[in-house]
């Protein structure tokens, strides 16, 4: 947005200021008043694509609001930007790369292209390789060095080389029929040790993913797995137990994985936009190439739906709208991400990343300071579980979080339906009473109705009253399957992007995960006692000279 031409700039800018004066309003104003003046606005504010529904009816966006948002979105070249993405033009310009992850989901008639190469017949082959892979691990071709057949993976690899996979094991689990998922991404040497515990590494197969080949993490995590592999089953035996994947093959070879279990993917492809790649190899041998391809196609489906739809259904462009909204126009400075099925347990996790990493800059695509704020916290737990931990502050508390809401309709546990209507129940309960809330009015009435005194009625009202007009988003769908949850995904990658590009940023880059790397880099000589602390700032100095007096020796 900011990279545009000086008049185009102070356009931009009198949109933003209009903005935030209607959003200030529509704070004022809340949600129950638009519905009091349009009782059909459910049918206005919800959006669907297919069997997706995505309903911004409880949002304090008035129709009027929402057209200037949708010129804004116009302004700021929203559309230009999102072609030039699916052109395969180098948007990560701090980075000189092209963002094509969309490629990684698409068909030979899409026509994906780099540098004017079609990428296409690459992604297949990989996509191909992974599948014949899986498949032998699957039905026990390919065995371990003892002659036994694997019945367990691990996933070794950090951030996007983790959360993606992580999260969609845990997601599709109901698909899951192959050798069982453990994922490994911390250095604390507790992860790998507690994983592998009751692990048989004769029947154990490591993936290491990452797609520099360097992080810290997963390279110390792989050589302690490697050591370990070797000391159990002898050094000839670590081929047959490791694959890899990764953008630096020359890396991997060194580590002595056999090149026919290493899986390659692209620069133009974004770490925390990975899982659609190699990445998702632990995916796919856990629910099967068939299901992982309809987990892909899942994705093309909101890709063209985010190509091709007017930007007033657009699904991606109006979630990217409503959090522009409650980031900038109205303040609220995080989001809650809720969704209503424990499988979706590491969904704000993976969100996360997605977002926070690819939208919380300050400096523009000019260089500049960015004239608004940028990415909101992102954080969230699955419901019903928060309702008994932090739905108190939701509700109550001095600062309003906008909530996302995420459920399916149904459940895949047929003899538990109850549970699954319950489920819905919360689910709806807690958007109507963040929307509706209760006066102190209703407070009383409701204590004097159960026999309370007058006096005590009076004391306890305001401590019970809500209120209300705290927005919420309801993202619904059918059924959660490797389909609908990949078209999920793919809606919060676009609308990550239509958040950056109202923002002026860069969401492809990560410069801001460098400098802690490189001090601990520095660090470590001091922590082991090689080098002096004396140089370091009196804080992390004093710290270092605590731990080290009560290390154990
Ligand atoms: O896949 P790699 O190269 O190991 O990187 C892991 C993660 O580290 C980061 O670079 C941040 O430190 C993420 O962007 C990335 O997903």
């Amino acid at each position: 947005m900011t990279d545009a031409p000086q008049s185009q700039q102070s356009g931009l800018t009198s949109r933003i200021e209009k903005l935030k004066t209607l959003g200030q309003e529509a704070t004022k104003r809340g949600t129950r008043a638009l519905f009091a003046a349009n009782p059909n606005r459910f049918g206005s504010m919800s959006f669907r694509l297919d069997d997706l529904l995505l309903d911004l009816s409880k949002c304090a966006i008035s129709e009027d609001d929402l057209a200037a948002l949708i010129d804004l979105a116009r302004a700021a070249n929203l559309a230009e930007r999102r072609d030039a993405m699916f052109a395969g033009a180098k948007i990560n310009e701090t980075e000189g790369r092209a963002v094509l992850h969309v490629a990684l989901r698409g068909r030979p008639e899409d026509g994906y292209a780099v540098d004017g190469e079609k990428v296409g017949e690459e992604v297949e082959s990989v996509l191909s390789a992974m599948s014949r892979f899986s498949a032998a691990l699957r039905d026990g071709s390919i065995k371990g060095a003892t002659g036994k057949t694997f019945t367990d993976v691990v996933n070794i690899g950090i951030g996007g080389s983790d959360l993606g996979p992580a999260m969609a094991v845990l997601a599709l689990s109901p698909f899951c029929d192959g050798p069982k998922l453990h994922f490994v991404s911390n250095i604390d040497g507790a992860h790998l040790a507690d994983t592998i515990a009751g692990l048989d590494l004769s029947t154990t197969l490591f993936i290491v993913a990452s797609k520099t080949f360097t992080t810290i993490e997963t390279m110390t995590n792989a050589e302690t797995a490697r050591k370990k592999v070797a000391a159990a089953l002898g050094e000839e035996a670590v081929g047959a137990h490791f694959a890899a994947v990764s953008t630096a093959l020359d890396k991997v070879s060194a580590f002595g994985i056999p090149a026919d279990r290493v899986f390659g993917f692209w620069d133009w492809v974004g770490g925390r936009y990975s899982v659609w790649s190699a990445i998702g190899l632990p995916l796919m041998i856990a629910i099967g190439p068939e299901n992982f391809r309809a987990f892909l196609s899942g994705a093309r489906a909101m890709d063209q739906h985010f190509k091709t739809a007017p930007l007033e259904q657009n699904l991606p462009v109006l979630l990217g709208l409503a959090g522009w909204w409650h980031r900038v126009a109205q303040g609220h400075p995080s989001r809650a991400i809720i969704p209503y099925d424990q499988r979706l347990a590491r969904l704000p996790a993976y969100l996360q990343q997605l977002d926070m990493e690819s939208n919380g800059k300050h400096v523009g695509l000019d260089g500049r300071r960015t004239p608004t704020v940028t990415g909101p916290v992102v954080w969230g737990e699955p419901g019903t579980n928060g309702q008994h931990a932090f739905f108190q502050l939701l509700h109550q508390g001095t600062n309003i979080v906008p909530v996302e809401f995420i459920v399916a309709a149904n459940g895949h546990e047929g003899d538990l339906k109850h549970h699954h209507d319950l489920l819905l129940a919360n689910c709806l309960a807690q958007s109507e009473a963040l929307m509706r809330g209760r006066s102190i009015e209703e407070a009383r009435q409701q204590m004097l109705g159960k026999g309370m005194s007058p006096q005590e009625a009076e004391r306890i009202a305001p401590h019970r009253e809500f209120s209300g007009d705290r927005p919420s988003i309801t993202i619904l769908y059918r059924t959660l399957d490797p389909f609908s949850f990949g078209r999920l995904v793919a809606l919060y990658e676009h609308r990550v992007f239509v958040e950056a590009q109202l923002f002026g940023i860069n969401a492809f880059d990560q410069w801001g995960v460098e400098l802690g790397k490189e001090l601990a880099t520095g660090l470590l000589p001091i922590v082991t006692g090689q080098a002096s602390p004396d140089d370091r700032d009196a804080s992390t100095a004093g710290l270092v000279r605590v731990i080290q007096e009560m290390r154990d020796r």
